[in-house]
């Protein structure tokens, strides 16, 4: 296990935008971290929803063209734009268009909309171009308890995150961080995870792919000069101070995974693996085709595609996570497989798998169809095989439709 930058294999299916939604209480370091997210995207393009571009550092990144009225292109391939919730299907339409060659979108959700109800909106989405990447709740530290006393919905807000950023851990000591993590760990749903930070500097290999250098031609000069000077300003240790806060595991096998074996294990994920990413083979119970994973917090989703001539059929998944127990999780992966002894698959090894595909259009189905419909999606607790009627009744709160989350 080491702490290096995740790039590889691909996370979402080709050409699925994760969108990841930024939200937090006033003040609490989200324009901070945005701006550090674009600051050092190195060639990642970013896509920026925000409610105005007032706190956003246009001018140090260089505006190389204004696209409209509320959207700015930035020198280094970000593209800003400044909408409220009513325009977001729109802009997350254009946004996602080939020509704007995306690679991840921001929403920043202060001033939007409630968090959920944004998480409610994507996963909801028709668009087929995005994938929910999450929703990140940023939180400052000092300010934890007279923020929790302001806003008693902070305990709702921690319960639906995938990742807390602890936002100014300057501002505080050793033990109060302990302590506050601890307190915050109570009220983490499964799969979420905690990252400390200093002024919103987290990894941004943490929230998305970054680009391979070999695809950063033409951007590098401008984006690398922008990184370095920044690097500077923080005394050069922010690489290194970047990696502390989560782990990556690597996990390859030629074996073929067991359906239903590794779906109980996705379904009991620990505590603080926050992000799955990868391609599995499931041998002979879907010879053709390989699935690619992709799981943020407590969302998971499968997408089937046809394995590509000349790529040798394997499993190759990076777990990412924050307090993670990387032997642990490569030997649960390892007693995943399926071995010599198994039986052969039959029509039912993949219904759990495939509970977690997303249909085509099955947003604009279910949206003239009502709630019911989101049960197709989700599994009782305790049943992988069988469908739970009553899911999305009980967790309609916390599960919105369109998704698939994995066990609570
Ligand atoms: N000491 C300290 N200050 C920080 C840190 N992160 C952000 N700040 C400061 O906190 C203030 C608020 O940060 P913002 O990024 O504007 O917070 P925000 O959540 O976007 O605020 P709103 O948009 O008003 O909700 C700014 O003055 C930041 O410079 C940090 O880690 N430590």
């Amino acid at each position: 296990m080491s702490p290096t930058e995740p790039s590889r294999p691909e996370g979402p299916a080709a050409g699925q935008i994760p969108v990841l939604v930024l939200a937090g209480f006033l003040g609490s370091g989200k324009t901070t971290l945005l701006n550090h997210l674009l600051r050092s995207s190195r060639g990642t393009r970013i896509g920026a929803i925000v409610n105005d571009f007032g706190s956003i550092e246009i001018d140090a990144m260089t505006v190389a063209g204004q696209l409209g009225d509320s959207t700015v292109s930035l020198g280094n391939g970000c593209l800003c734009c400044a909408v409220d919730a009513s325009e977001l299907d729109v802009f997350l339409e254009r946004l996602t268009r080939p020509a704007a060659r995306l690679d991840v979108i921001v929403i920043e959700a202060s001033g939007l909309a409630e968090p959920q109800e944004l998480v409610r909106m994507l996963l909801a989405s028709d668009n087929e171009r995005i994938v929910y990447g999450g929703l990140v709740e940023v939180v400052d530290a000092a300010e934890y308890e007279a923020t929790r006393e302001r806003h008693p919905e902070l305990d709702r807000h921690l319960g639906i995150a995938d990742l807390v950023v602890l936002n100014k851990t300057d501002r505080i000591g050793a033990g109060e961080r302990e302590r506050l993590r601890a307190a915050i760990g109570v009220r983490l749903g499964a799969g979420a995870a905690v990252v400390e930070a200093v002024y919103g500097r987290v990894d941004p290999g943490l929230f998305f792919e970054r680009r391979p250098a070999s695809e950063r031609v033409g951007q590098l000069a401008f984006d690398d000069l922008l990184h370095d000077e920044h690097e500077q300003g923080d005394g050069g240790d922010h690489g290194t101070h970047l990696h502390a806060g989560y782990e990556s595991v690597d996990f390859t096998s030629r074996l073929p995974m067991h359906p239903r074996r590794l779906l109980d294990l996705l379904d009991s994920r620990p505590g603080g693996l926050y992000r799955i990413k990868g391609y599995v083979d499931f041998g002979p119970a879907d010879p053709d085709r390989r699935y690619a994973v992709h799981t943020v917090g407590r969302f998971l989703r499968f997408t089937p595609e046809p394995w590509p001539r000349d790529v040798p059929h394997r499993t190759e998944l990076v777990l990412i996570g924050s307090g993670i127990d990387g032997p642990a999780l490569l030997r649960g992966l390892e007693g995943a497989r399926r071995g010599g002894a198994d039986p052969l698959p039959d029509e039912r090894s993949m219904w759990g798998v495939l509970r977690y595909v997303p249909e085509p259009g099955a947003a604009r189905d279910r949206a003239g169809a009502g709630d019911e419909s989101a049960a197709e999606t989700y599994q009782e607790p305790g049943d992988p095989e069988e469908p739970y009627e009553g899911y999305a009744e009980e967790y309609g709160e916390r599960v919105p439709g369109g998704g698939a989350y994995g066990r609570d």
